[in-house]
């Protein structure tokens, strides 16, 4: 029965569209909203104003992976791969793109250079970015001069490979819980490094595999090791740091993570835009059922278009976190947040690539941290939700867009915000602990709302970011971007029919004419053969050698060599 009045809703739909729309202002035509799209954009325009910085250097990284070393073998065995792997990166390292004490001086740089690789061969980039982020970028921030002098230039050559060894087989999100004791040695002025259980041996450390999991037996070394730039050990074993608790030490020490973290995130993206330019590319020239090529199907379209769209809002989202994070006095908690956001929403949306999830701190809990910082400051506001309050066509402006995108997000912090100070009340003539307990609790019975409300807060976020880029750009950009940040935002509340529905956000006619407004603007889009949907494509500025995938160019001559 209940199979059958969907049908019924469904036929209603499709059959009477106008006469839903009936006392409601009509759809805004999609020029209205976002202007005439100028087929004849420039891409490399469009490259050059996505882009920002070090242009010059991420072109000559691409052109020099056109060496033979650098083209795929997907035929080999795990050893050789990891040997080529190797030799991939010392051939990349000695071009001297950056050093590894751009990591401080010149972040951009220091990030242009490694990007460059996740275009090229992911495992090089992950190996790369194991060596210069995670061991490099620890020396260069949490290690002084000495440490500087003695260990960089090895890293500059390559000639000491780097790793990283945080996580143990028993503490891997919870890095407060990891075991491997360092107990300092007065009579030696040594530190003595000692794994005391098996949970307590590293694990997953990316540049060891060769030898398994590590385990320190007693092992000695000189105190001057100590990277000590935020926390020493005297001569006599005194332990002095500039930051007085735990929390604080903490989360300078861990800091250091964020580059790698953004590495990540922009390696889910990138990895997205080739997935996208394979996909659009082979779809503007491959018919089906006569002449009519795939791209003219609305379902297509529906597939790719806001997919495009998701790339370039996420880019745009990462430089506007490496404008926070590399100004001149960053906000630690404004990056953090971001930096977790981003890189949980970047690489979720690339399914196909579990670890990027998992480390340089999981999605879930990445996720908790960007919920838990807004629920933070909603408390301090104390700011109620604002219904938006939308008139007929109202919901198809990038600022009734915003709107409804930002609601979301406050009537989560204001549902679980509520539900934890609802527990925390009921215990608090318990005491000030009972209190903090029941509220957590109340925060884990609504994990799953926590992680819709990180995703919330990017989507927002993300759209809020990509408006303010059109705003800026060159004025022949403006429309194609316009019309790609408003799919990015409308197929978000598209996504969540439900929620809007349900919190009346959203009236029924609305919702048809966000569903009709969306499928004109993807056939407005890809028009014309999918030409502003190729050039869109092209603005990513990857070149054909870098797309390693004979669908993306003449599909009827594949099989010919095999
Ligand atoms: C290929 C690879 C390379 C790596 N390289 C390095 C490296 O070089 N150096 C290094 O130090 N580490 C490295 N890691 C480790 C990585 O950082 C950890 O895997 C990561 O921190 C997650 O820890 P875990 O695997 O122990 O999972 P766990 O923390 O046990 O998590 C397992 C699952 O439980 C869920 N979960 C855990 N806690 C919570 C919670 N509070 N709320 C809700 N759900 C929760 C998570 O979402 C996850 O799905 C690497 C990992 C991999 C897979």
């Amino acid at each position: 029965m209940a199979a059958q009045r969907r049908v019924a809703a469904l036929t209603r739909q499709l059959t009477s569209a106008p006469a839903e729309l009936e006392g409601f202002d009509p759809v805004p035509a999609v020029s209205d909203v976002v202007g005439e799209t100028d087929t004849a954009f420039d891409p490399r325009k469009l490259y050059e104003f996505i882009t920002r910085d070090n242009i010059q250097l991420r072109d000559a990284a691409m052109e020099f992976m056109q060496d033979d070393l650098y083209k795929p073998n997907y035929y080999q065995g795990l050893m050789d791969f990891r040997e080529q792997t190797l030799q991939r990166l010392q051939k990349f390292v000695d071009q001297r793109y950056f050093q590894t004490m751009d990591y401080l001086k010149n972040p951009r740089k220091f990030m242009a250079g490694l990007e460059v690789l996740a275009l090229c061969d992911y495992s090089l980039a992950i190996k790369a970015g194991v060596h210069f982020t995670l061991c490099g970028g620890t020396i260069c921030k949490l290690g002084t001069a000495k440490h500087h002098e003695k260990y960089l230039p090895g890293l500059d050559s390559l000639e000491l490979p780097g790793c990283f060894g945080m996580t143990e087989l028993g503490h891997g999100s919870n890095v407060l819980g990891i075991e491997t004791q360092a107990v300092f040695d007065k009579d030696t002025g040594e530190f003595v490094i000692h794994t005391p259980t098996d949970t307590a041996s590293k694990f997953w450390i990316g540049g060891s595999a060769q030898h398994g999991k590590i385990w320190f037996e007693h092992v000695r070394i000189p105190r001057d090791a100590l990277l000590n730039r935020f926390a020493d050990v005297a001569a006599d074993g005194t332990y002095s740091s500039p930051f007085p608790t735990v929390g604080q030490r903490f989360g300078v020490t861990v800091g250091g993570l964020t580059t790698g973290r953004m590495l990540i995130a922009g390696g889910g993206i990138d990895a997205s835009k080739i997935g996208v330019c394979i996909a659009i590319a082979y779809a503007c020239q491959r018919p089906q059922f006569g002449s009519r090529y795939i791209m003219e199907y609305l379902t297509h379209q529906r597939r790719l278009v806001p997919a495009l769209a998701t790339c370039y809002a996420m880019h745009f989202t990462l430089c506007a976190l490496k404008d926070i994070a590399f100004s001149p006095k960053p906000d630690a908690k404004a990056v953090h947040v971001l930096s977790s956001g981003l890189k949980a929403a970047a690489t979720w949306n690339r399914t196909d690539f579990d670890v990027d999830t998992t480390f340089e701190g999981d999605n879930t809990v990445l996720m908790q941290q960007v919920a838990k910082a807004l629920l933070e400051s909603a408390a301090k506001s104390k700011s109620k939700p604002q219904q938006p309050a939308l008139g007929p066509g109202q919901a198809l402006t990038p600022a009734s867009i915003q709107q409804l995108l930002q609601f979301r997000q406050d009537a989560l912090v204001a549902q679980i915000g509520g539900e934890m100070q609802q527990a925390s009340q009921a215990a608090a003539s318990t005491g000030g602990k009972a209190a903090a307990a029941a509220a957590n609790s109340a925060f884990d019975a609504n994990l799953d709302l926590v992680v819709a409300l990180g995703w919330a807060h990017m989507e927002a976020r993300s759209h809020q970011i990509f408006q303010d880029e059109v705003a800026q750009a060159p004025q022949q950009l403006q429309a194609p971007l316009r019309s790609l940040a408003l799919l990015f935002g409308l197929s978000r509340v598209e996504r969540n029919a439900a929620f809007y529905l349900s919190q009346n956000a959203l009236s029924r006619p609305h919702f048809q004419a966000v569903r009709l407004f969306v499928n004109e603007t993807l056939s407005r889009l890809s028009s014309n053969g999918g030409e502003t949907l190729l050039r869109l494509c092209a603005g990513f500025g990857i070149p054909d050698h870098l797309i390693q995938a004979p669908i993306a160019f003449d599909w009827r001559c594949i099989g010919r060599d095999l």
